[in-house]
């Protein structure tokens, strides 16, 4: 078993409502890396990064990608996952799909709450600097890239429906 659709991209690009969207649509279950390292662990991201530091959340989260590409369904993953170069080579051969937007949407999107610790402090230059690095990575990894900026989750669904059908 593997996902039918894996989503990658930075924070706020909407990988976990999109992937909830599909996965409804598609009649079949979503996982969310994110959530399943925070069930595993028994608390927030926010709380592992304050208290074990952003080594041991990036461990967790190698494990919750690979635990999560044995299952089907649509699988959303944390923006920062594909960092890891272990997770880029065991998403080869999936259909990934990198939700792209730009960093003042997405800086708008997220908003100035405390549950993406690495966005704290200044979040557009930190959300730039992260979307800088990390383009080529989601570039690399994706079968195809949907632009998310000025569209609903719905209009985004449809697109990658519509390509994962001609695919
Ligand atoms: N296409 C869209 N248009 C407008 N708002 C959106 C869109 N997609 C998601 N959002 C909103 O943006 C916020 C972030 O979305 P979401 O949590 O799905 O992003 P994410 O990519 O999973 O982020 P993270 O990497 O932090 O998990 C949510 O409030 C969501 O409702
Ligand atoms: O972009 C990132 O590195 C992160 C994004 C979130 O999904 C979480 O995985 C965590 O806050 C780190
Ligand atoms: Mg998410």
């Amino acid at each position: 078993m593997s996902p039918v659709i894996v989503l990658v991209g930075p924070p706020g690009s909407g990988k976990s409502t999109v992937a909830g969207e599909l996965a409804t649509r598609l009649g079949v279950p979503h996982r969310d890396t994110d959530t399943a390292v925070e069930t595993e662990a028994g608390r927030p991201i926010s709380d592992i990064f304050v208290d074990s530091g952003e080594a041991h959340f990036r461990k967790l989260e190698r494990a919750a990608v690979s635990a999560a590409l044995q299952h089907d369904g649509v699988l959303s993953l944390g923006g920062g996952a594909i960092l890891d170069p272990e997770t880029r080579a065991e998403l080869a051969g999936h259909f990934v799909v990198f939700l792209d937007v730009t960093l003042g949407e997405a800086a708008k999107r997220v908003g100035l709450g405390t549950s993406r610790p690495l966005l704290l402090g200044n979040v557009r230059t930190q959300m730039k600097n992260l979307m800088d690095a990390r383009r080529p990575l989601y570039e690399e990894v994706a079968a195809l890239v949907v632009s998310t900026d000025g569209r609903t989750p719905a209009d985004v669904s449809d697109e990658i429906l519509q390509k994962l059908e001609t695919k």
